[in-house]
C-alpha cells in the first residue's frame, strides 16, 4: 500500500456547500488531502464527487465554505497549473482534427507561454507521459479514433505531462480492461511514492485498499472519513449507498431486502 511520505496539505476542503439552484450537491464538506497521499472518493451516482472535484479546479463556485490548494487559493493553483484534472466525461471533441500527441500537449500549455511552442522539455514530458500510459505507439493517432479506454489513458496523460501535484481523478477506472486498470493503478501509486498528492473517485472498492491510505464516504456530506481499511466497513458502505444495513442489499419497498 503507499501511504505517501510527504508532510503537510495539498488539499484542504472546509464546509464546503455548492448548490445547483435548488439541488444541494455538496453541504457543509470538510476533507483534507495530505501531501504524498491518495485518498479514495466513494460515494452514489449523484452524491456530489465530481461537484467537489469541479469546485476544487475552480469551474464550480461554491455558495459557503473554503477549498486551499497547496497552500493558496484555487485561482493561484489554476494559474500555476499545479492541479491535474481527469475528469470522468470526456471533453475531447472526437471530431476535431487532433492527435493524441496535441491533447497531452494541452497539459503543457501552462508552462508554454502565448506562443504555444513546445520546447525539448515539453516534448519529452509528453513523450513520457504517453509511455507511462501504455499509448506511446498512438501518439500521431486523431483522437476520435481512439477506443473510450484509450481516450481515458490519454486524459491521464495529459495530466502526467502536466506535472501536476495534485491529480484528482474522475472515475479513472470505468471502462478499462484489468491490464490497464493495474497500469493506471501503478502509475497513481508511483506519483505518491514520489511525494504527489492524489483524490480518486472510484465505485470500484477493490482498488483502495491498495491505493487509497485513506477514504472518504460522499453522501452530499462526509459519511466517513480516515484511514481506508478502517471506513470500509459494511455498514458505511450501506450508508453510502442506501443499502439495508442488516444485510448490505438493495432495500424492497416492503421493509426487507434482495
Ligand atoms: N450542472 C448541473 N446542474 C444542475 N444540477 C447538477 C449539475 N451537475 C450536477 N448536478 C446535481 O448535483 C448532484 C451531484 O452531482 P455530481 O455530478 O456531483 O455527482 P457524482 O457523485 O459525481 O455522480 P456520478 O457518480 O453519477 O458521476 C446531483 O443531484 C446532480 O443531479
Amino acid at each position: 500500500m503507499s501511504t505517501g511520505t510527504g508532510t503537510g496539505t495539498a488539499l484542504a476542503v472546509r464546509g464546503l456547500t455548492v448548490r445547483y439552484r435548488e439541488t444541494v450537491a455538496l453541504e457543509d464538506v470538510t476533507l483534507d488531502v495530505g501531501a504524498g497521499q491518495a485518498c479514495g472518493l466513494v460515494g452514489m451516482n449523484g452524491s456530489g464527487k465530481s461537484t467537489l472535484f469541479r469546485t476544487v479546479v475552480g469551474l464550480v463556485r461554491a455558495q459557503a465554505g473554503s477549498v486551499e490548494v497547496l497552500g493558496g487559493s484555487v485561482a493561484q493553483a489554476r494559474a500555476r497549473g499545479a492541479v491535474g484534472y481527469v475528469p470522468q466525461q470526456d471533453d475531447l471533441d472526437r471530431d476535431f482534427p487532433v492527435s493524441v500527441r496535441d491533447v497531452v500537449l494541452m497539459g503543457r500549455y501552462h508552462r508554454m507561454g502565448p506562443t504555444r511552442r513546445a520546447r525539448p522539455d515539453d516534448d519529452r514530458a509528453v513523450a513520457e507521459a504517453l509511455a507511462r500510459v501504455g499509448l506511446e505507439g498512438l501518439a500521431g493517432r486523431q483522437i476520435g479514433r481512439l477506443s473510450g479506454g484509450q481516450r481515458q489513458r490519454v486524459l491521464l496523460a495529459r495530466a502526467l505531462a502536466q506535472e501536476a501535484r495534485l491529480l484528482l481523478l474522475d472515475e479513472p477506472f470505468t471502462g478499462l480492461d484489468v491490464m490497464s486498470q493495474a497500469a493506471v493503478t501503478e502509475v497513481l501509486r508511483e506519483i505518491v511514492d514520489a511525494g504527489g498528492s492524489v483524490l480518486v473517485s472510484t465505485h470500484d472498492l477493490s482498488v483502495l485498499p491498495d491505493l487509497c491510505s485513506r477514504s472518504v464516504l460522499l453522501h452530499h456530506r462526509v459519511l466517513a472519513a480516515g484511514p481506508t481499511a478502517d471506513v470500509l466497513t459494511p455498514a458505511n458502505l450501506a450508508r453510502t449507498f442506501g443499502l439495508d444495513p442488516a444485510t448490505g442489499r438493495v432495500p424492497t419497498r416492503g421493509g426487507g431486502s434482495r
